[in-house]
């Protein structure tokens, strides 16, 4: 059926519909900016030069001359729609959809980008208003939501996804970036919605919807739990290797002995000289160590430690010196550095260094005397710099003597040799070291420090501490543990008797079965009035109404 041209007058300047019936070259109707002839020529014409013709839709741009006189070319976006009976093309001038028409003159593909945007599977679209009204939601969206086609459209937002947020971005004008949305107990979305502006008011809001990322978002949020727990974890370390190395730098006690050891460590830590340290065991030979590597010229290179004592003797060798690939079975198929290696540039501290096999020991002498290291197996050696710290409670003389320590190697290692004084021969360290492991011990385990109650120091002077400040270190734990939370007292401490220990003294007053020697009731109280003033000899002095020399005499006479 013939059809007439249904034209109406170009009343809209800005907007603009063409319409084909199939077989009829002229269009069916031209309306608003379309009707003016010029502009329908100058569609037509593009439109015909597209070969593949309107096919699903295409969108591209066309300048027409503008319909006024004199005002020159304008811009036109075409969406040209279809199918085999009827073909419809919108104009629309480009006003200020500039980025838009840039878009549509780039892209010969923009209608079906567009398009993609619409239907995306993994990324769904809804428009609402200003008034907060459902305008648009994407198929996948719509199928996700149990919605039929079309079907939310016009209704309020919240209605059709209770939390929804876009009516509140269509008002504010805000937009909410990477928001994480429920949908339902077990499905949870990013979305971010923003707002859509028009002559610089807000028209209305779009959210994006994202179907997929949020596992990955989720494997995301368990690696970065995952690795805050770890930094929770170094951290921890961290601040417990400083609470070594800063004791490091600042061992605890301020007794004679312990001062002139600190001297001295200061004296050679800056010196290329291998130190051997010795102390009965758990006086602090390994925190020596790392106070000398400490205060040392590069603190920052590495410490390498080995404990010659905690290992077999057939592991030794390899732990020392590495192994060249393919070594030995069982080893890596890589090979591996040994102590010695590692400890290029720094120091390498030989704790227990009276256990090291006979054998192993003419190895070690020769490292020492060329530097040269040669890993297991390897044939020939590397040039290595570093620092020897050695350490041992046993009684190396002996060991010489007796033929299981070589004398060669004792040289070596002894350039200097310092002591460290057992806990006996400097008990007025105590307060000190008890305050630093109930500190460090709360710190450690998140509880409040108790307050030490009178008493406490006095009894623990009278402890004989074979174990050194280890044992001291594990009472003080052990008591913290038991205590009330708020005062720890001497009953913490005795709780069993060590057997190790001198007999406890009974506090005044109370029967005791021995008779208590008035130079222990004095040390005792010194001790206490130490404690007391925070370390502070001269004010414990002054409390006690005695001189600082005698406190000094009675102190040293322990
Ligand atoms: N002067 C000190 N200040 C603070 N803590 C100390 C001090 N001396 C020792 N300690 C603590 O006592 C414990 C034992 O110290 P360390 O391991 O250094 O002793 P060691 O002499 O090397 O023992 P071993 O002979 O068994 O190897 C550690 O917890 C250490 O931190």
């Amino acid at each position: 059926m013939p059809s007439a041209v249904h034209d109406q007058p170009a009343e809209n300047r800005f907007l603009g519909v063409l319409v084909w019936q199939c077989g009829v070259s002229e269009p069916v109707a031209r309306l608003g900016l379309a009707a003016d002839p010029l502009v329908h020529a100058a569609v037509a014409e593009a439109l015909r030069s597209r070969a593949q013709g309107l096919g699903g839709g295409v969108l591209f741009h066309v300048d027409v001359p503008a319909p006024c006189e004199g005002a020159g070319m304008v811009r036109c976006v075409v969406v040209a729609l279809g199918d085999d009976a009827v073909q419809v093309a919108i104009v629309r001038t480009s006003g200020e959809a500039a980025a838009l028409l840039d878009f549509v003159a780039a892209v010969p593909f923009a209608f079906a980008i567009l398009n993609m945007f619409l239907t995306n599977p993994y990324q769904a679209i809804t428009v609402a208003d200003r008034e907060g009204l459902m305008r648009y939601i994407s198929p996948v969206h719509e199928r996700f939501l149990g919605l039929e086609p079309g079907a939310a459209i016009g209704r309020p937002a919240e209605d059709v996804i209770p939390n929804s947020r876009l009516p509140q971005v269509a008002r504010s004008g805000k937009a909410e970036i990477g928001d994480l949305q429920q949908f339902g107990p077990d499905v949870t979305r990013i979305v971010n919605r923003v707002p859509v502006f028009e002559e610089g008011a807000v028209v209305g809001a779009v959210g994006q919807v994202s179907f997929s990322g949020v596992e990955a978002l989720n494997r995301l949020q368990q690696r970065l739990n995952q690795l805050r727990d770890e930094v929770r974890h170094y951290k921890r370390e961290l601040s417990q290797l400083k609470g070594g190395g800063a004791a490091a730098a600042a061992l605890v006690g301020s007794s004679a002995p312990m001062l002139r050891l600190s001297r001295e460590i200061d004296a050679v830590a800056r010196l290329d000289v291998p130190v051997l340290i010795l102390g009965e065991s758990g006086s602090g030979k390994e925190l020596v160590a790392q106070a000398l590597h400490a205060r040392g010229r590069d603190a920052d290179a590495p410490l390498v430690s080995l404990n010659l004592a905690a290992l077999p003797a057939t592991l030794i060798e390899s732990e020392l010196f590495g192994y060249q690939a393919g070594a030995f079975t069982g080893g890596r198929k890589q090979g591996q550095p040994g102590k010695l290696e590692q400890a290029e540039g720094g120091t390498l501290f030989l704790d227990e260094v009276a256990d090291i096999p006979m054998e192993i020991q003419v190895k070690l002498l020769r490292v020492l005397e060329d530097r040269q290291v040669q890993r297991l197996g390897a044939t020939e050696g590397r040039r290595i710099n570093f620092r020897i710290v050695a350490a041992t409670h046993r009684d190396l003389r002996a060991l010489i003597d007796s033929g299981r320590f070589r004398l060669d190697l004792f040289y070596r290692l002894s350039g200097v040799v310092l002591q460290v004084p057992a806990l006996r021969q400097r008990v007025e360290d105590i307060p000190a070291l008890v305050q630093r492991f109930a500190q460090s011990f709360c710190e450690r385990n998140g509880i409040p420090l108790p307050r030490i109650a009178p008493g406490v120091m006095g009894y623990l002077a009278q402890q004989s501490w074979p174990g050194n400040v280890r044992q001291l270190r594990q009472r003080v734990e052990e008591a913290l543990v038991f205590c009330d939370g708020r005062l720890l007292n001497v009953e913490d401490f005795a709780r069993h008797q060590d057997p190790l220990a001198r007999s406890a003294q009974q506090p005044m007053g109370q029967s005791s079965h021995a008779a208590i020697p008035l130079k222990s009731l004095e040390h005792a109280a010194i001790l206490e009035a130490i404690a007391r003033n925070g370390g502070n000899k001269k004010r414990a002095a002054q409390e006690l109404g005695i001189s600082r020399s005698y406190l000094y005499k009675v102190l040293g006479g322990a």
